[in-house]
C-alpha cells in the first residue's frame, strides 16, 4: 500500500539504520521498521538498512568472561571483541533482522559492509573522543568509512532487493573493523545521497530528560544539539548519533531523524511529517 507524501521520494534513497536492542523482538521490528520499509518500497523509494548489535555484544563478551569497554558510546575493540563482533553481527542479529523482514515481506540480503567492498574502511587512528577526557585514544581494530560501493547498492536496488549491513566493514588487504552502526548508516547514506537517514533506536527520539520519554524534543538544530552534549543532556550512545547527524547535516543530506518503534507507526509517521514521532535536524 502506497503512503501519501512518500512517492514524492520515488527514486531516491532512505537510509534506514535499526540500533541493535531492537532485533531481540522480531514481530514488533516486523511491524514497526518492517511495514514502514514495505511502504517506502512500494511508493518506489529505495531502501538500504544498518543494523547494530551493541547489546547483543555486550552480552556475548560478558558470558564469554571478557569485559566490555566502551569510550565515548564507541567500543574499544581488540582481536578478541573483534571476533564478537562477528558472532553477533553477522551472526545473529542479522539471522534476526532477515526473520523479521520476512514477517513483513521485504526482501532484504543481509550482510556486512565487508561483502563485495560494499563499506570499505581503515583503520581509525587515535583520536579525542568527546566525553572522554582530553587525551587521544586509540579504539584498536575500529575503522573510518573511507569509501562506500554505491553501484553495488544501486545494482541490489535494481534488482529488487533490499541490503541489510551488519556494521562491519573492511579493505582490499583483508582486514576488518568494527564501525559504530550509527557512523556507517550516516556515511553510506552521504554516499547515496539519501533523501532521509532514519536512526531509529529504543527512545523515541533525543530526550530532555533522557529518563522520560515525554520529554521528546521534535526539532533540533546543530546549535542546539551542540549545546545539549556539551550540557551533558545528551549522553553516551546518543552522543555518536546526534555527532554523526550533524555531521552529515553539514555534508548537505536533506533530513535526518532519530526515532523509536513506539508507537509501531512512528517510523512511518516520521517519514511522512518530520518531528511527529521523533527528532528531526534542521539545519540552520
Ligand atoms: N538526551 C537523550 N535522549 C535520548 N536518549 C539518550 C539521551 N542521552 C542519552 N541517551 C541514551 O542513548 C541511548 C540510545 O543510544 P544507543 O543505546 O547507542 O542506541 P542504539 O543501540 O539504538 O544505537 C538511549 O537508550 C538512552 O539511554
Ligand atoms: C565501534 C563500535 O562502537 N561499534 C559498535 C557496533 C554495533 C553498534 O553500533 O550497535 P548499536 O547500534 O546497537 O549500538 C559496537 O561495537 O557496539
Amino acid at each position: 500500500m502506497a503512503v501519501s507524501g512518500l512517492s514524492d521520494f520515488k527514486g531516491r534513497w532512505f537510509v534506514v539504520k535499526i540500533g541493535g536492542e531492537l532485533a531481540s523482538d522480531k514481530p514488533k521490528l516486523a511491524a514497526s521498521v518492517g511495514a514502514a520499509v514495505r511502504a517506502f518500497l512500494d511508493a518506489g523509494v529505495r531502501v538500504a538498512v544498518i543494523h547494530g548489535g551493541g547489546p547483543q555484544a555486550t552480552e556475548l563478551t560478558q558470558k564469554l568472561g571478557l569485559t566490555p569497554k566502551m569510550v565515548g558510546g564507541r567500543r574499544v575493540t581488540d582481536e578478541a571483541t573483534l571476533e564478537v563482533m562477528k558472532m553477533t553481527l553477522a551472526g545473529q542479529v542479522s539471522v534476526d533482522v532477515a526473520a523479521a523482514f520476512r514477517i513483513a515481506g521485504v526482501p532484504a540480503v543481509c550482510t556486512t559492509g565487508v561483502s563485495a567492498g560494499l563499506v570499505n574502511a581503515r583503520k581509525r587512528p587515535a583520536k579525542v573522543i568527546t566525553g572522554a577526557g582530553p587525551d587521544p585514544i586509540d579504539l584498536g581494530l575500529v575503522g573510518d568509512v573511507s569509501e562506500v560501493n554505491t553501484a553495488l547498492f544501486e545494482k541490489l536496488s535494481e534488482a529488487g532487493v533490499v541490503p541489510v549491513l551488519g556494521s562491519l566493514s573492511g579493505d582490499a588487504q583483508g582486514n576488518v573493523f568494527n564501525i559504530n552502526a550509527d557512523t556507517v548508516a550516516t556515511r553510506v547514506a552521504a554516499k547515496l545521497k539519501a533523501a532521509k537517514l532514519f536512526l531509529v533506536s529504543n527512545v523515541p527520539g533525543v530526550l530532555a530528560n533522557k529518563d522520560d520519554p515525554s520529554t521528546r524534543l521534535p526539532t533540533l538544530t546543530p546549535a542546539e544539539a551542540k549545546e545539549k552534549i556539551a550540557s551533558g543532556v545528551i549522553q553516551g550512545g546518543m552522543i555518536p548519533k546526534v555527532e554523526e547527524s550533524l555531521a552529515m547535516l553539514e555534508e548537505g543530506i536533506e533530513a535526518i531523524h532519530i526515532v523509536g518503534i513506539s508507537p509501531v507507526n512512528a517510523l512511518l509517521g516520521e517519514a511522512e511529517k518530520a518531528g511527529s514521532f521523533g527528532t528531526a535536524f534542521l539545519r540552520g
